[in-house]
């Protein structure tokens, strides 16, 4: 598992331990792994021109430190200073180990500059123009050096995390650095796993300063291949398909038979005890055309809410299923069931409509929107408010309806009360596609019918379905029915023999 923290409490963190270490431990800690990076990512160190982008504060002091050592094993290291305020011990040592400052673009352009030419010739680039202490998108002249830092060929590493990007939220307000690598230091940044904030960091890479024991709990967590291996249900010898979970899915209807086939596809290919599904004769039709190991009932026109299935370990409810009142009678009377409940795209609006369905809910559940979902369920928001801030709107979200939020989007994070977000790190814009959705919402319903709880089953869903993605595409376009048969291949490739 990844662990990221906010900046108020990285700072609060560095004050305790710097309190305690002599004045300039953590930066030369900060500095030595951050040129350890830098000297992996160079054929080889000696003569290599490396350009430190620097700017007014500690942050452009790490880019410094590192510099002075390349610089000592023969690298040609020049600093270009954003401003007239430079981190003084960090330029110092660089003038010591023979590294040379070149001056800072003026008022004659900075595409003229001479830092400009250095910047085109470079092997590599640092950017230490900003970190923690960066507010909103770069300012001038700092803008001009990342567009300068971007047109170049040499790869981009950024300390700490890519200059212009939120620190806390990912948000991306203006000009900002796009780095192929990010050094960070202590903890990761909350920043770096969302997007569009993701997407500007690159690789990540992380290097221990000894925060650790000065850090409380995180604000956000992301997930790896071990930690989902180990989250996931295996079959196990007394695995019977009702301990393996029974799935109630009440998905698609005779206008939307496509949901039905793909979400119940994916709840079996994930791995279920048994889905039982429930629906129009055209939906039933479809599906068992399509998974003939489904238990299938059409619903009773006469009392469709009364002939939903009974005793089953999960439900999934909601996609192409409408927004008449049949379809909220259905919901509700599904909401009032002790077991957990996903609710996906139609049955989210509904409870738009009457919040009521969820507050009155003790029951586990998880809701899967995508942004423009979301605005519905928080009133005053707009969809593109909901994707600047995705972390923070869909924790409000969890607050407000008390239950499990997956909100879907570049970057896939989910909420819960009382506990810290995740991001998911194998999104794709690959799974921007219709129906992709409904895949989702199967492979999380198996694994809640398998026993996991809304977050552990949100969290691998979101990462198999994003790996699936990944192993479906070899080159071409994928559409939502090839995940089907990548999925049980994503959870192979999870622990490789
Ligand atoms: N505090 C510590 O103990 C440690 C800090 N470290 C480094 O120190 C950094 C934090 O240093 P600082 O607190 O000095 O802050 P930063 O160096 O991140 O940024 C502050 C400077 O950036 C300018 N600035 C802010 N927003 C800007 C924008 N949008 N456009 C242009 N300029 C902008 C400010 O005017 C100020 O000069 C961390 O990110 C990390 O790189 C590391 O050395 C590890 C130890
Ligand atoms: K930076």
């Amino acid at each position: 598992m990844r662990y990221a923290h906010t900046v108020d409490t990285v700072r609060k963190a560095e004050g305790g331990l710097m309190a305690r270490l002599p004045d300039g431990t953590l930066m030369r800690r900060a500095a030595a792994g951050l040129a350890a990076v830098c000297a992996r990512m160079l054929p080889r160190t000696y003569g290599a021109r490396v350009v430190l982008l620097v700017g007014g504060g500690d942050n452009g002091g790490d880019a410094l430190y590192a510099g002075a050592l390349l610089a000592r094993r023969g690298a040609a290291v020049r600093a270009v200073p954003a401003g007239s305020r430079v981190h003084e011990g960090g330029l110092a040592a660089l003038r010591g180990a023979g590294g040379r400052t070149v001056p800072a673009p003026g008022a004659q352009g900075i595409a003229d500059s001479p830092a400009a030419a250095d910047i085109a010739g470079a092997d590599l680039i640092v950017d230490g123009l900003v970190g923690i202490g960066g507010r909103g998108g770069l300012r001038a002249p700092h803008a001009g050096l990342a567009a300068l830092a971007g047109a170049a060929e040499a790869p981009v590493v950024a300390v700490d995390l890519p200059s212009g990007i939120d620190p806390d939220t990912g948000a991306v307000t203006g000009p900002a650095v796009r780095a192929d690598v990010t050094v960070t230091f202590g903890t990761h940044k909350p920043g770096l796993f969302v997007d569009p904030g993701a997407a500007h960091a690159g690789v990540v890479e992380y290097v221990d300063i000894g925060l650790g024991p000065e850090l409380p709990g995180p604000r956000l967590e992301c997930p790896q291949h071990a930690d989902i291996a180990a989250l996931l249900p295996r079959p196990t010898a007394e695995s019977d398909k009702y301990r393996r979970g029974v799935l109630a899915m009440a998905v698609g209807s005779d206008r939307y038979r496509g949901a039905a086939v793909l979400a119940v596809g994916g709840a079996l290919r994930m791995g279920v005890g048994m889905v039982r599904y429930a629906g129009s004769q055209g939906a039933v039709a479809e599906v068992l055309h399509h998974w003939p190991e489904v238990v299938a009932s059409v619903l009773d026109p006469m009392d469709p809410v009364g002939s939903l299935p009974r005793r089953v370990a999960a439900w999934v409810v909601g996609s192409g299923r409408g927004l008449h009142p049949v379809a909220a009678a259905e919901l509700e009377t599904v909401l009032d069931s002790p077991r957990p409940v996903l609710a996906d795209a139609d049955a989210i609006t509904l409870i738009g409509k009457d919040p009521r369905l969820l507050r009155d809910r003790s029951a586990p559940t998880l809701i899967t929107p995508h942004a423009g979902e979301l605005a519905r369920l928080l009133p005053g928001t707009e969809r593109e408010d909901i994707e600047a801030h995705r972390l923070d709107h869909a924790a409000r979200a969890a607050d407000e309806y008390g239950c499990t939020v997956l909100l879907k989007g570049s970057t896939t994070v989910i909420a819960e009360p009382g506990h810290p977000a995740v991001a998911n790190p194998t999104g794709s814009p690959l799974l921007a596609t219709a129906g992709s959705g409904d895949v989702l919402a199967g492979m999380i319903g198996a694994l809640l019918a398998g026993g996991l709880t809304p977050r552990e089953a949100a969290v691998c869903g979101a990462y198999l379905h994003g790996l699936a993605a990944r192993v479906a595409h070899d080159g071409a376009a994928i559409s939502a029915s090839d995940l089907f048969d990548a999925v049980p291949r994503a959870v192979a490739a999870l622990s490789p023999r």
